[in-house]
């Protein structure tokens, strides 16, 4: 399947970033099942803690626009490999996601990783694990 379009949209998702403290931006395309794409961008603080990544931007941001339904993600960053999510992005997204889903990984050099969600994170904490409480 060809990604380019999702991934020129990650592209611009990525020159909204706000990076002043690492210069490493990072965009991100979340499509949803009724072919409405939301863009996410890394949002860093000068509190760095507070930083968010272009994942989970674009994730809440469909949320809050009232949208649960995805299929697929796309993430692009300045790296010498398709960009690897952070441990916090892949929980959220696991859990955000259908475990199926693809998620495609990518650089400036439009070298591509395709995934699914449940390989960026295998063994999960899932709402289930809550179960006795
Ligand atoms: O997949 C990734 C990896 C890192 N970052 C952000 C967090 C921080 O703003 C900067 C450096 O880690 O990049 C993302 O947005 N997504
Ligand atoms: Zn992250």
């Amino acid at each position: 399947m060809d990604y380019q379009h999702m991934i020129s949209e990650a592209l611009k998702a990525r020159n909204k970033a706000y990076a002043p403290y690492s210069k490493f931006k990072v965009g991100a395309a979340l499509q949803t099942t009724e072919g409405k794409v939301y863009h996410g961008c890394n949002i860093e603080n000068a509190a760095y803690t507070m930083c968010n990544c272009a994942e989970r931007t674009a994730l809440f941001s469909a949320y809050a626009a009232g949208d649960k339904s995805f299929d697929l993600l796309v993430v692009v960053a300045d790296t010498d490999r398709p960009v690897s999510p952070c441990g916090a992005c892949r929980q959220v997204i696991s859990e955000l996601c259908p475990a199926d889903m693809k998620v495609i990984l990518t650089n400036l050099q439009n070298e591509i990783e395709e995934t699914t969600v449940a390989a960026l994170l295998p063994g999960a904490f899932t709402p289930n694990d809550l179960s006795k409480h």
